[in-house]
């Protein structure tokens, strides 16, 4: 319901007065947002502001930053110009503040020009409306605008300057942007406005870089407690798990109808598990970059009003959304440090409720991020701070050693923290046997299954895998591509499946951004087509085909070479896993098939040296004259009734003396190209499709050969 605003207040003048101010402060606290009193140092804040001090304000997330640049707005006459890193975030602020009767608006390029003159009218008028001006790093950065905030600021109407979200500028920071950085000339052209940097980043690193790259002078730095009392932190390890999937289904439906947030790496696996999710009456959306903009801002929206309970999102999601009653926030994958951790995770439990923290660790996932981290950092210029691997190995001790996981999450961030004030809101105070026979296990299973002795905080710096997959895994980009700038303030190119002409897609696309490409204009191609009968709507393309061939052959060859298999030609394999597919779903569908390329992918990213060699025993090569090692495999995909005949036909196709010489060394060890040769099954495949169109021919069917 609107308020009409409570006279401005000249706090200013009685701010020596402490008494005095805070009571006309607590006043318009409880007129405009209905909360008895200050929390923790947000007083402290405000009142450093109102008289004209820098301030430094280190509050956990949900802590109440926002708080201390709205009231200031309303205790001064004047604007105070809030700088934000997302649209969403912008538009949430506004829209609430707009519904409490304060005057705020933003300025952004997704506004119609319309709407944007009539702010800038009100900005150049006598006397202008507005009390709090959101606005985004880029445009702070353009000439023109400068221009204008220095007009209001030689009127005297620019009071304070707030930066949201600070840590943004600084590249050791979770959440670097570029633009952040542009931030750190305001100081020369508004030398005595004061500033306000709000983070709830608990680096200590981050905080030196944040006050020195915004010049604030003798700020005054207020730093509350980074504990949040009210979440439970848990860790489930997934390779002690039968499957990750169905232990977060079961999870979710033990908590009731809550509403969570899911995070995971890679866009993929958001659209994966969410389908997975919603197939088993989960109501849930997934929510990352490769989404049109259109799509993103409903998802969101029905995530924001409760008619979606989950939402499963790369972590292009969360920055400064302010949703009270997220229960649960789950990590699928591991994130790359603490600081994004405790970032993701606080975004559970706003309103200060009993919530959750669960985090899905993998030894897998582990190298992974290892991976990527080790890929990044030899990348990474000189200047550069990026997260690296000795960040992460915080989140590996958090996972992988005992004690109490809230201790080490403070710790990471130098704040002492006795065990005993925990009071068994962790699962390792609270079932530490139960932990520890997990971790136990847990280092003999890992190293059963990778081979290795070594578990505990390892690495695998020479592994290579498909980088592309990961495209939101750095928040933002030092050079700017690819980052989630999209997200905040420009559509993304997904609109480009409007003007898809064919299968003209740009090559930097990765290739499950085609397959989404290609299946959202193929639904459009439908849609406009209604006539087109359903059976044809529901047939398995060329095109959809060739993308999960794609598909299936990136997983693996990363997989392949994470593991170190090379007896295993990711071609071959990737042919014989998607032939598997269609064959067990051409019949029933598009949307079975896509489904069972998706869990193949999945269990490819699951899945042991073992197992890999035990279902494509039948592409698994040999070089010449090498058996294979250890006892025989048993095969995943027996192949009965096959007739000496096939065999030596086989061969011939392929003129070679023997079945076993067609069996050539993986490309690594051999340098020459050889020519492409299809699996066993394949061939015997291909020959059963010859025979059923010779059948439809007329003629007499041979026998048939049956793979299972
Ligand atoms: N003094 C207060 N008393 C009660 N509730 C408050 C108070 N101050 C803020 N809140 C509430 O706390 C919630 C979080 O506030 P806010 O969004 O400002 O947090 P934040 O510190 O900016 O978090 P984030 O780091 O996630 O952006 C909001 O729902 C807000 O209404
Ligand atoms: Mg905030």
């Amino acid at each position: 319901m609107k308020k009409s605003p409570l006279p401005v207040q000249n706090v200013h003048r009685s701010d020596k007065n402490v008494g005095g101010g805070k009571e006309a402060l607590v006043k318009l606290l409880r007129w405009h947002f209905g909360h008895a009193d200050f929390r923790g140092k947000q007083l402290e804040a405000i009142q450093a502001v109102i008289s004209g001090r820098d301030c430094f304000c280190l509050m956990p997330t949900g802590g109440g930053k926002s708080i201390c640049y709205q009231i200031p707005a309303l205790a001064k006459p004047g604007i105070v110009l809030v700088v934000s890193p997302l649209i969403a975030l912008m538009e949430n602020q506004v829209m609430a503040l707009k519904e409490k009767g304060i005057a705020a608006e933003y300025l952004s390029s997704t506004q119609a020009t319309h709407v944007r003159n009539k702010i800038h009218e009100d900005l150049d008028s006598g006397k202008p409306s507005v009390r709090l001006l959101y606005v985004t790093p880029e445009l702070i950065a353009t000439k023109g605008f400068m221009l204008k905030l220095r007009k209001l600021h030689d009127r005297g109407l620019l009071n304070l300057i707030a930066i949201d979200e600070a840590h943004c500028i600084s590249s050791w920071g979770h959440d670097f942007r570029p633009s952040y950085r542009q931030l750190s000339n305001l100081r020369d052209s508004l030398a005595d406005v004061p500033m306000l940097a709000l983070t709830a980043t608990a680096a200590p690193k981050v905080q030196k870089d944040v006050i020195d790259s915004l010049s604030l002078r003798n700020p005054l730095v207020l730093k509350s407690s980074f504990n949040r009392p009210n979440i439970f932190y848990e860790v489930r390890y997934k390779d002690l798990i039968d499957n990750a999937y169905t232990d977060l289904c079961n999870l979710i439906k033990s908590c009731g109808n809550i509403c969570a947030i899911i995070y995971c790496l890679e866009r993929t696996t958001c659209d994966d598990l969410s389908l997975h999710l919603s197939s088993t009456g989960i109501s849930s959306a997934a929510y990352h970059a490769g989404l049109q903009s259109k799509l993103r801002s409903t998802v969101l929206d029905d995530w924001l009003s409760s008619k979606k309970q989950v939402i499963v999102a790369t972590v292009a999601f969360g920055m400064g959304i302010d949703k009270k009653d997220v229960r649960m926030v789950c990590h699928f994958n591991v994130p790359k440090s603490m600081e994004s951790f405790y970032q993701e995770s606080g975004r559970a439990g706003r309103d200060q409720l009993p919530s959750r923290s669960v985090l899905y660790y993998g030894v897998d996932d582990r190298k992974k991020m290892e991976f990527l981290l080790r890929n990044s950092e030899n990348k990474k210029s000189p200047s550069s701070k990026k997260p690296t691997t000795s960040d992460f190995d915080q989140i590996v001790r958090y996972c992988e050693g005992s004690g109490c996981r809230r201790k080490k999450i403070l710790e990471s961030f130098g704040e002492e923290f006795p065990v005993q004030q925990c009071k068994k809101t962790c699962d390792a105070c609270k079932h530490p046997n139960q932990v520890a026979r997990c971790l136990e296990e847990l280092t003999t299973t890992a190293s059963r299954r990778h081979n290795s002795s070594r578990v505990f905080i390892t690495s695998s710096s020479d592994n290579k895998t498909n980088e592309g997959q990961y495209s939101e895994f750095w928040n933002r980009n030092e050079d700017g591509s690819n980052s989630d700038e999209e997200i905040s303030d420009s559509d993304d190119g997904a609109d480009a499946v409007e003007s898809l002409a064919g299968p003209k897609l740009s090559k930097k696309l990765g290739v499950d951004e085609k397959l989404v490409l290609l299946e959202r204009a193929e639904e459009k191609y439908y849609e406009r087509n209604k006539q087109v009968k359903k059976s044809e709507k529901n047939a398995i393309s060329e095109t959809l085909r060739e993308s999960s061939k794609q598909r299936l052959l990136n997983e693996l060859t990363r997989v392949l070479q994470l593991l170190g298999v090379e007896e295993i030609d990711s071609q071959n394999a990737s042919e014989f896993l998607e032939n598997e597919c269609f064959r067990k779903y051409s019949k029933a569908g598009k949307s079975f098939y896509y489904s069972q390329i998706a869990s193949t992918v999945r269990w490819l990213g699951t899945a042991s040296r073992d197992d890999l060699m035990i279902r494509l025993s039948s592409v698994v090569s040999y070089a010449r004259g090498e058996e294979p090692s250890g006892e025989s495999l048993p095969m995943t995909e027996p192949v009965e009734n096959i007739e000496q005949e096939d065999i030596n036909t086989y061969a011939t196709e392929l003129q070679v003396d023997e079945p076993t010489q067609l069996l050539v060394t993986s490309p690594s060890r051999s340098p020459i190209r050889l020519p492409e040769i299809p699996s066993f099954s394949e061939f015997v495949n291909r020959r059963k499709m010859k025979h059923s169109t010779q059948c439809s021919d007329g003629k007499k069917p041979a026998k048939i050969m049956k793979l299972q």
